[in-house]
């Protein structure tokens, strides 16, 4: 389910804060994506942003916008027992708290995809996963995050 800025104060406000706390701009971002994980409801590895490999998740990129260059995911609730969000390459594993934002950058300065990225949402064990994803994009915030030329910042 995808919720507009339009749709209520509170998802408006949500971008406001999300755009005050990184400094980016929400001009390009997409809406908010809400989603709901039950009984071992879990997400597959995956990257957020288009990947040169992945032509599936290339074709999904707004051209016009640019590549998805950071994701706020918001924890709406607090499951019982599992759920928490894993950074394979980083062995991070982040368990949702609830009113919690995990923000992170899914490209370099250079606009190269950062592959440490790749994450997955475990299977909640007990209990309830709302979340909701801001996702962010490239066009707009060329003065408030500048491109770096080495491929790895
Ligand atoms: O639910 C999670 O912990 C991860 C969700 C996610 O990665 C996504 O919706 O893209
Ligand atoms: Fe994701």
């Amino acid at each position: 389910m995808w919720l507009n800025d339009n749709d209520d104060s509170v998802v408006a406000r949500i971008s406001k804060r999300m755009s005050e706390v990184t400094g980016l701009s929400m001009e390009t971002a997409e809406q908010l994506q809400m989603a709901n994980y039950g009984l071992g409801g879990h997400y597959e590895p995956h990257y957020d942003m288009a990947v040169e490999e992945d032509r599936q998740v290339a074709e999904l990129n707004d051209q016009r916008h640019g590549n998805r260059v950071a994701t706020g995911l918001f924890y709406m609730s607090q499951p019982v027992a599992g759920g928490a969000t894993i950074f394979e390459e980083l062995g991070l594993a982040v368990f949702p708290t609830k009113n919690d934002c995990l923000f992170w950058y899914n490209v370099h300065k250079s606009g190269r995809p950062d592959m440490r990225t790749r994450h997955a949402g475990c299977p909640v064990l007990l209990g309830q996963k709302w979340v909701a994803n801001k996702w962010i994009h490239e066009r707009g915030q060329e003065f408030r995050r500048p491109c770096d030329l080495s491929a790895d910042v």
